[in-house]
């Protein structure tokens, strides 16, 4: 990988990083969500510092929508790359106001309506801090300052959003709280974000595209859906295996309280309040919740039984196997897994390519709706208070910089002189 792409991001780190011995190529569009998903430890972490240039690897590539940040003969230092990094925690200046907090990594005309990128109206009202600007970090909920950081990140107006386990901090209740903000910054802006997360429910809500990691190397790189679907790979054997689809609300059926759902190859009935038709819906069907007969039934209380072409079956272990179906009458459609019995396949004489009707059990609405914000203390905050850019040495794999060393690492050193808490911008 040499040649820049644009509309994508291109990425072959190759080397070692401490003792960890990191070999990960991988591209994926330059716009949407690009979740990275891997065990603890197999060096997801190490990719996003390389892609923020924290790490040098000599021999490395890298380039984001065809500009080059890395090649044999250059390399952009972290504070020329116009990255946005947030965190596992927070870490906002508890000495300054959200505002400013806010205004911290934004250029100079960041208050002025932008011809393009994201202006600083259009953060707040994405994200739903006008009610905080005044207020301190000290008195904000964890949701509530995690959502300052991804604010602040996005004003520094980044070509790449970099979410290191932005939620793996905050309970269920928080990061449900939290997740319609994602959301609503997925739909509203093209700003491409890599999503570092060990929680597949998170990359299933939020992802467009996956790359999945395993001892330091890239395994699978591609569509959420095709990797999901591809029994070759970890994921479908998981008793957790699920596809996501994304689908368009066609109708709501006020009377019984259900949506219509259209995906490609078929119509899905989903108990659910309202929404407008037109609109996209991100839906999830467990491998476990999908069962195949020959014929279609007369009577059973299942209302989603579509046809659907069996494309692959792959065996489980303990009896079971995964059938990876392809809806619609020609089998052209979206596709789904299948979590039966070894026993069921043989009984049924199901055979590849077999058109068969899945009968779908149970379907999730995964896309979330607006939440208002929790109030209440967060967690401690990080001392902000240590020299800047201290311990950020490119190829040096000790010490750890801490995180806002990392965030501030993406700005001109001229600007850090002027950031230390006793500046006259701390006032
Ligand atoms: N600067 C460094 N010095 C020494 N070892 C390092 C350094 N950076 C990373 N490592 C090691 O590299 C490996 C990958 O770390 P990394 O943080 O990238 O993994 P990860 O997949 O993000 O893990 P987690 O999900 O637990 O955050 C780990 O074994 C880690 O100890």
């Amino acid at each position: 990988m040499t040649a820049q792409a644009p509309g994508q991001i291109q990425a072959a780190f190759r080397g070692r990083v401490g003792g960890f011995s990191l070999d990960a190529s991988f591209s994926a569009p330059a716009t949407g969500v690009t979740a990275i998903f891997g065990p603890s430890g197999c060096g997801k972490t190490t990719v996003a510092r390389c892609l923020a240039g924290l790490h040098y690897l000599p021999g490395s590539f890298c380039a984001i929508d065809g500009e080059i940040w890395q090649d044999q003969s250059s390399f952009r230092k972290a504070h020329q790359r116009p990255v946005g990094y947030v965190f596992q925690e927070a870490s906002l200046f508890p000495h300054l106001s959200v505002r400013r907090n806010l205004l911290y990594g934004a250029p100079r005309d960041a208050l002025a309506p932008r011809a393009c990128g994201i202006g600083f109206d259009e953060v707040i009202d994405l994200l739903g801090l006008a009610r905080l600007l005044d207020r301190s970090p000290r008195n904000l909920s964890g949701g509530e300052r995690q959502r300052v950081a991804i604010g602040r990140a996005l004003l520094s107006q980044p070509k790449l959003l970099l979410m290191d386990e932005p939620l793996s901090a905050l309970d269920r209740l928080t990061k449900n709280e939290i997740l319609p903000f994602l959301e609503r910054l997925h739909e509203r802006l093209s700003l491409p974000v890599i999503y570092i997360s060990h929680d597949m429910a998170e990359i299933e809500r939020l992802a467009d595209h996956l790359i999945l990691m395993q001892h330091g190397h890239v395994v699978a790189a591609g569509p959420l859906q095709v990797l999901q679907s591809d029994p070759s790979l970890p994921l479908a054997a998981t008793r957790e295996a699920a596809i996501s689809l994304d689908a368009v609300v066609e109708a709501h059926d006020a009377g019984y309280g259900l949506l219509t759902l259209r995906v490609a190859g078929g119509h899905l009935l989903v108990p659910a309040p309202a929404v407008a038709a037109g609109r996209r819906q991100r839906l999830r069907i467990a491998a476990s919740d999908v069962s195949i007969a020959r014929a279609a039934p007369d009577t059973s209380s299942i209302l989603n039984v579509l046809p659907a072409r069996i494309v692959s079956k792959s065996m489980l272990g303990h009896g079971e196997v995964i059938v990876v179906l392809a809806l619609g009458a020609d089998g052209r459609g979206a596709q789904l897994l299948a979590r039966i019995t070894l026993r069921s396949w043989d009984l049924l004489g199901l055979a590849e390519a077999m058109i068969v009707f899945a009968q779908i059990k149970g379907v999730s609405l995964v896309s979330g709706t607006d939440a208002a914000a929790g109030q209440g203390a967060g967690p401690d905050l990080i001392d902000t208070s240590a020299g800047f850019l201290d311990g950020i040495s490119l190829a040096s794999p000790e010490p750890w910089p801490n995180q806002n060393q990392i965030l501030y690492g993406v700005r001109r050193c001229s600007e850090l002189e002027t950031s230390c808490p006793h500046s006259p911008l701390s006032a």
